[in-house]
């Protein structure tokens, strides 16, 4: 059982570190997969439990992986891969799971998928992965709990997607990459994660073209080889220490290349917060009341639905009214009621929210029901008079890499505790 201990009332300052990003390397791990020689090397590879599982899963299937933990660096040799079986006990504990589907697919000519994890958000369905990988040839039978995908080849088709799904996209981009012939597929996500992962497929051989643009087409190619790529910064991170620093009053630099923190740093501005971007470094400082402010979630470029949960806790201390309308997930504000244990005033109606600021948040005993829930009442516990404990900080781990150790290193009071209950 892992549990942060969070005593408020410290202002972060300094610099901080952020990750490589969870949502781009957990695919890149997958696309690593297709490579039937070699050793692809990935570079600024966040520490998260997340990879931990991807490597186990990797492991299990046959590739032979390395992780260098002090260097965050991945190497993976997929020339052998054996099995063909996701086990329950690893894929049911990560959302990325799924993305090992098309390299075993691609390699041993089936998938058995016993079940896939990730945060309860509420139906997560991945119906839009299993009807492309049926238009491009494959036979899917969907179990009660296992899903067993077959194809001895498969070939190029137009695919649709009903929403632009992310780890969808990456996935039929990744099964007709070595495919017979043309896809298109038609409604792709733009997230910047998704087009980090095309780069590095270009860089493996795959030819890809429409990245962002919502209309990708994918020319199969025979083989791909192993390459070395960097893991993009990690947004949602970046996303996480801004907010730290504008509820504590703080100023921090945020350190990871090429960071665009997009309508999130809009959205924070509007509440007051100054952003100065110097070169490769983001600064952010807060030293005015926030104001309140109005969120709807959307696929990238709105506003990453990710992020509304930690953005919930910074409309809890806005002087007023704020609203938030989640548009993606229909089980995402558990929060809700944990910040409201801390002393916030915060109703549900639906997907929508109204956040009534500001109300002094006092230290409780709360828990994450999933990773962003998690972040979020970890930025409550640093703005709280007290002490917060927050239980279930496995789900943090999933995402965050040595949280505890990069907040203590600005000045918060946090530790990260692991006990048998
Ligand atoms: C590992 C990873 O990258 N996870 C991210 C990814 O999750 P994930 O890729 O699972 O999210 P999707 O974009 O697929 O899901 C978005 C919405 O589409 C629906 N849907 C999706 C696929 C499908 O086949 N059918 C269907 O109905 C889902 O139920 C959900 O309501 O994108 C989410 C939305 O930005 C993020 O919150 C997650 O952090
Ligand atoms: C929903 C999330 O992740 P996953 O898709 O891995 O469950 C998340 O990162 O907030």
């Amino acid at each position: 059982m892992v549990r942060y201990r969070v005593r408020g009332g410290n202002a972060l300052r300094g610099t901080a570190f952020i990750q490589g990003a969870k949502n781009a390397v957990l695919p890149m791990i997958g696309a690593a997969l297709l490579a039937a020689r070699g050793r692809t090397v990935l570079r600024n590879v966040p520490i998260i439990e997340d990879v931990r599982r991807a490597v186990e899963l990797a492991e299990t299937i046959g590739a032979y992986v390395e992780l260098h933990e002090s260097e965050r660096t991945l190497v993976i040799d997929a020339s052998r891969l054996s099995s063909p079986v996701l086990p329950a006990e690893i894929a049911r504990r990560f959302r990325g799971s799924v993305l090992f589907t098309p390299a075993l697919l691609h390699r041993l000519g089936e998938a058995i998928v016993e079940g896939v994890g990730g945060c309860n958000l509420g139906s997560r369905n991945l119906d839009f992965h299993y009807l492309g990988y049926k238009r491009l040839g494959a036979v899917v039978d969907e179990g009660e709990t296992v899903i067993h995908v077959k194809a001895s080849g498969l070939t190029g088709a137009t695919l649709y997607l009903d929403t632009p799904s992310h780890t969808g996209t990456e996935n039929l981009i990744m099964a007709a990459a070595l495919a017979k012939g043309t896809t298109v597929i038609e409604n792709a996500a733009l997230e910047p994660e998704v087009l980090d992962v095309i780069d590095m497929l270009t860089k493996m051989g795959a030819r890809i073209s429409g990245g962002g643009t919502g209309f990708i087409t994918v020319e199969g190619v025979d083989e791909l080889h192993a390459v070395e790529h960097t893991v993009m910064p990690d947004r949602l991170d970046a996303g996480v220490f801004a907010m730290a620093a504008a509820i504590t009053g703080g100023e921090l630099s945020l350190v990871g290349t090429g960071l665009d923190l997009g309508v999130v740093r809009y959205k924070l501005e509007q509440m007051g917060v100054d952003f100065a971007r110097q070169g490769a470094v983001l600064h952010v400082r807060c030293d005015r009341p926030l104001r309140p402010i109005n969120i709807i979630t959307d696929t990238y470029p709105g506003f990453a639905t990710d992020l509304q949960s930690p953005m919930m806790t910074v409309a809890a201390l806005a002087d007023g009214t704020s609203y938030i309308h989640e548009r993606i997930f229909d089980g995402r504000f558990a929060l809700a009621g944990e910040l409201n244990k801390m002393g916030a005033n915060v109703e549900v109606d639906g997907n929508r929210a109204v956040v009534h600021g500001r109300t002094p948040l006092t230290g409780a005993r709360v828990t994450a029901h999933d990773l962003r829930s998690g972040i979020a009442l970890v930025l409550a516990g640093l703005a709280a008079e007290g002490e917060t404990v927050i239980e279930s900080g496995y789900l943090i781990d999933r995402g965050h890499a040595h949280l505890a150790a990069r907040m203590r290193a600005l000045g918060a009071d946090i530790t990260r505790e692991i006990s048998e209950h």
